[in-house]
C-alpha cells in the first residue's frame, strides 16, 4: 500500500480530531470548522481553491502547518478540472499556488508547503506524461505533506519532553496543538506524549485574546485527552509565575527568522518578557518548515493585521463603542533573546541561533 493509500485508511480510522482530511469518497477536502469548536464540531466539505483560500482566511482552519496542509490540497482542487496539455495544467497549478498564497501573510508553512507544490508540479510536467496522471501525482504531494507533518509533530514531542519532569507546570500561548497541525501538534505534542507515558504535566492554558484559541482549541484538545489543563486570561500569566505554578513556557510558532527571532500570535511576546522575568525557560516548538532562512529578521516578518470586530464585538456580542480605533495585530516578534531554545523534529537548538539554524539545514 502506497503512504497515500496509508494516510487515507489512517483519515478514515482516526481516532482523533483531525483539522484536515482529504475524503476520497467525495473527492473533495474535508475540513474541521475550527470556528465553532469547541461547542460543535463541523467538517466543511471543500471543492475549490476559493473555498479553501475564504476557510485560511476566516480561521475555520488555522495554525502554521494546517494552513499549509490545506492550502496543498486547495492547489489540486483549484488544478483538477484544467484540461489540455501538460504546460497548461503546471501553469494553473503555479496560478493556484499564486492564487492561495494571498490567505493569510504570516504563517511560513503556507508558502513552505505551495513551493512545495509547486516544485513537485514541474517536476511532473518535465518528466512528460499524462495530465491526469499528473493530477493524481499533485494529490499524493498534498498527502505526503499532511503525512509528513504527522511525524514531524510526534518526533518534536519526543524532543520536547525530555526538557519537562513529571509534575511541571507548563504555560502555553495561543493552539498549537492537533488542531494547528496534521496530529499531535507542536507545542502541544509533549503534552500529548507525557500523558501517554505517565508524566504529570500541569498545563496553564492562555486564552489567547482576541480569537479565543486558547480557551476554545488548546483547552478543548487537552480536555479531551485528559491532560490536567487550567484555563487562564491573557493577564493572569504574570501572576501564575508569580505564584512558582510555571516551570516552563512552551508555544508553537508561525515563522521564525534565520537569527531566532519568533513570530506567534500577539500576546506571545508578553508571556516571553514575563518568564525572562522569572527565570522561567521559554520554549518555541516548530517543524523545520516554520524556519525560513530567507528572513533575517524578526523585523522583516509580516504581521498580518486583521478586522477590527474580533476586538470590539469577538463572538457577536460588542463589547467596545461603534468608532472606536482599533490596533488588532494577528502576530508578534520574540526576539531571540527571549527564546531559550527552538524545538524541532530533528532536537533541541539553542543560542546562537543564525549559525545553529543554519547548521540544521546543512
Ligand atoms: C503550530 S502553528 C500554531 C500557531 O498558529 C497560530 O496562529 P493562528 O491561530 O492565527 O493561525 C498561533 O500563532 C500558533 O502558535
Amino acid at each position: 500500500m502506497s503512504i497515500q493509500d496509508q494516510q487515507e485508511e489512517k483519515n478514515k480510522a482516526a481516532d482523533w480530531l483531525q483539522s484536515v482530511r482529504w475524503n476520497s469518497a467525495t473527492d473533495s477536502l474535508d475540513l474541521l470548522d475550527q470556528r465553532q469548536l469547541p461547542d460543535e464540531i463541523v467538517y466543511l466539505e471543500l471543492t475549490t481553491s476559493e473555498q479553501v483560500w475564504d476557510a485560511i482566511k476566516q480561521l475555520a482552519v488555522r495554525g502554521a502547518p494546517a494552513i499549509g496542509i490545506a492550502a496543498a490540497y486547495g492547489v489540486y482542487l483549484g488544478a483538477r478540472d484544467t484540461s489540455g496539455s501538460l504546460e497548461l495544467l503546471l501553469a494553473e497549478t503555479v496560478k493556484q499556488c499564486d492564487y492561495l498564497a494571498t490567505s493569510r501573510p504570516t504563517a511560513v508553512n503556507l508558502f513552505w508547503a505551495l513551493e512545495r507544490m509547486k516544485q513537485r508540479a514541474t517536476e511532473l510536467a518535465s518528466a512528460g506524461g499524462e495530465p491526469e496522471a499528473m493530477k493524481q501525482s499533485l494529490l499524493d504531494e498534498a498527502k505526503l505533506i499532511q503525512s509528513e507533518d504527522e511525524e514531524t509533530c510526534r518526533l518534536i514531542g519526543v524532543h520536547a519532553l525530555d526538557l519537562f519532569e513529571d509534575g511541571m507546570g507548563v504555560l502555553t500561548h495561543c493552539n498549537a496543538g492537533g488542531l494547528a497541525t496534521a496530529r499531535y501538534g507542536t507545542a502541544l505534542a509533549p503534552m500529548y506524549l507525557a500523558q501517554e507515558r505517565g508524566i504529570h504535566l500541569k498545563v496553564f492554558a492562555d486564552e489567547t485574546r482576541p480569537v479565543l484559541q486558547g480557551a476554545r482549541l488548546t483547552a478543548f484538545e487537552l480536555q479531551q485527552a485528559g491532560v490536567d489543563v487550567t484555563l487562564i486570561c491573557d493577564n493572569m500569566a504574570g501572576v501564575v509565575m508569580s505564584k512558582g505554578w510555571v516551570q516552563a513556557v512552551i508555544v508553537g510558532t508561525d515563522r521564525v527568522a534565520a537569527n531566532g527571532d519568533v513570530a506567534n500570535k500577539i500576546g506571545t511576546y508578553s508571556v516571553a518578557v514575563l518568564a525572562k522575568a522569572h527565570g522561567i525557560p521559554f520554549y518555541v516548538a516548530c517543524p523545520m518548515s516554520t524556519i525560513d532562512l530567507n528572513t533575517a529578521n524578526g523585523a522583516d516578518i509580516p504581521i498580518e493585521e486583521r478586522h477590527e470586530d474580533e476586538i470590539t464585538q469577538g463572538f457577536g456580542k460588542r463589547t467596545a463603542p461603534k468608532g472606536v480605533k482599533v490596533f488588532n495585530p494577528a502576530f508578534d516578534i520574540t526576539p531571540n533573546e527571549y527564546v531559550t531554545a527552538i524545538i524541532t523534529e530533528k532536537g533541541v537548538i539553542r543560542a546562537p541561533y543564525h549559525e545553529n539554524l543554519k547548521k540544521l539545514f546543512e
